[in-house]
């Protein structure tokens, strides 16, 4: 940026970089509750404002219709994949276009069968009852589950000791929404109770760069069209980032630049917030570096690098592997994971020649 800046707009920007986290993307997916106010503010509800996911979405319509239509419960959905896509945000959108309430919670805090038996019982004909975390479902609380699922009954204990005994209780009919970022830790009896089982994908930059203006409009920011992109290349394909790093460059904005987001500006900001060029996070380049480092740009098993990184296999998986894939930083070998050329050149580092020796550039 090559604006003057005077004393107390330098003073101010120094407190908002201290402020702003470096590992901001990192940050970003574990969220403070003003950080939950800001995303509840910009959460599209209709579905027709939900960007992205095309066939997914494409689908859905169809089946909203198709159970409102029939006046029938929708059938249970799944949604899956990696924090930040809007499994949180498609979930309210089933609810408010078919037009019926929500109840929310999430696995780990139904501790007990009882819990869940109080939910399912308080909900409306066609209600949704969303289960945010649903791997994280208690063995116990899974199985009494899957009665509930499929014929909407649940038995409940009533008395005690001699005299208990358990009844069945009908329920109305509901549909259960999953969430999970860890499709790979539920168990094959309740993913077969799932008629419906959608993987969110990773966004590309249009797709962000449109979310970002959308969300601008609502913040009544002004933003160029260059300054939205170089944020949406930046946000590793998710819209919590993007909409996260638009809130951080606004604050730069605001006390540099008139409130103005131009390129300029967005630049400063994103290099202030150490936000890296392709949008990777801390984790994603650790993963990268410790491959490159400690076993010579791999192959190398997927446990080897969780270990080698304080990660869970199953972590590194399904949340991490999958966009650095995409990206072309990382290769699935039949032999273990591989690092390419653009990881060593993204780390600065010397990629090895395809003899073993390293090249020298
Ligand atoms: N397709 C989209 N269009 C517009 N905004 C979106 C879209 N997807 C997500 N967002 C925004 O991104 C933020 C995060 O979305 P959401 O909470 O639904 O993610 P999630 O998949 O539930 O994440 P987690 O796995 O951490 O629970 C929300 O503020 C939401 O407004
Ligand atoms: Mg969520």
């Amino acid at each position: 940026m090559r604006k003057q800046v005077n004393r107390s707009q330098h003073a101010t920007f120094l407190y908002l970089y201290h402020v702003s986290n470096p590992n901001l993307n990192t940050d970003i997916s574990r969220l403070s509750s003003a950080d939950k106010e800001y995303e509840n503010s910009i959460r599209p509800t209709d579905i027709d404002d939900f960007s992205g996911q095309p066939q997914l979405v494409e689908n859905l319509v169809i089946f909203i219709k198709a159970a409102k239509m029939r006046s029938e419960a929708l059938d249970h959905i799944l949604f899956h994949g990696p924090p930040g896509l809007g499994k949180t945000t498609l979930s309210r959108i089933v609810a408010n276009e078919m037009g019926v309430n929500i109840k929310e919670t999430s696995g780990p805090v139904i501790e007990k069968p009882g819990d869940l038996a109080g939910l399912l019982t308080s909900l409306g004909k066609n209600d949704v009852l969303f289960i945010d975390e649903i791997h994280r479902l208690s063995t116990i609380v899974e199985e009494y589950l899957y009665a509930a699922m499929e014929d909407f009954k649940i038995d409940i204990m009533i008395d005690s000791g001699p005299n208990a005994r358990s009844i069945q209780l009908s329920l109305e009919p509901f549909t259960l929404v999953g969430a999970t970022t860890r499709s790979g830790l539920l168990t094959a009896p309740l993913l077969s109770r799932f008629g419906i089982k959608s993987r969110l994908e990773y966004y590309n930059a249009d797709t962000l760069k449109h979310i970002i203006f959308r969300s601008a409009g609502i913040l009544h920011t002004k933003i160029g069209d260059d300054a939205a992109h170089e944020i949406a290349r930046r946000s590793r394909g998710t819209p919590r980032i993007a909409n996260g790093l638009l809130r951080r460059v606004r604050d730069f904005a605001q006390v540099l630049n008139n409130g103005a987001i131009d390129i300029a500006i967005t630049k400063h900001a994103l290099k202030a917030l150490n936000v890296d060029e392709h949008g990777l996070d801390e984790m994603d380049n650790r993963i990268l570096s410790c491959i490159i480092d400690k076993f010579k740009g791999g192959p190398v098993g997927i446990t080897t690098i969780a270990t080698a990184v304080g990660e869970e296999p199953g972590t590194i998986e399904e949340v991490y592997e999958p966009f650095l894939i995409q990206e072309g930083f990382l290769q699935r070998t039949p032999r273990g994971r591989e690092t390419t050329e653009k990881a060593y050149i993204h780390l600065s580092k010397q990629p090895p020649a395809k003899g073993g020796q390293a090249v020298l550039f």
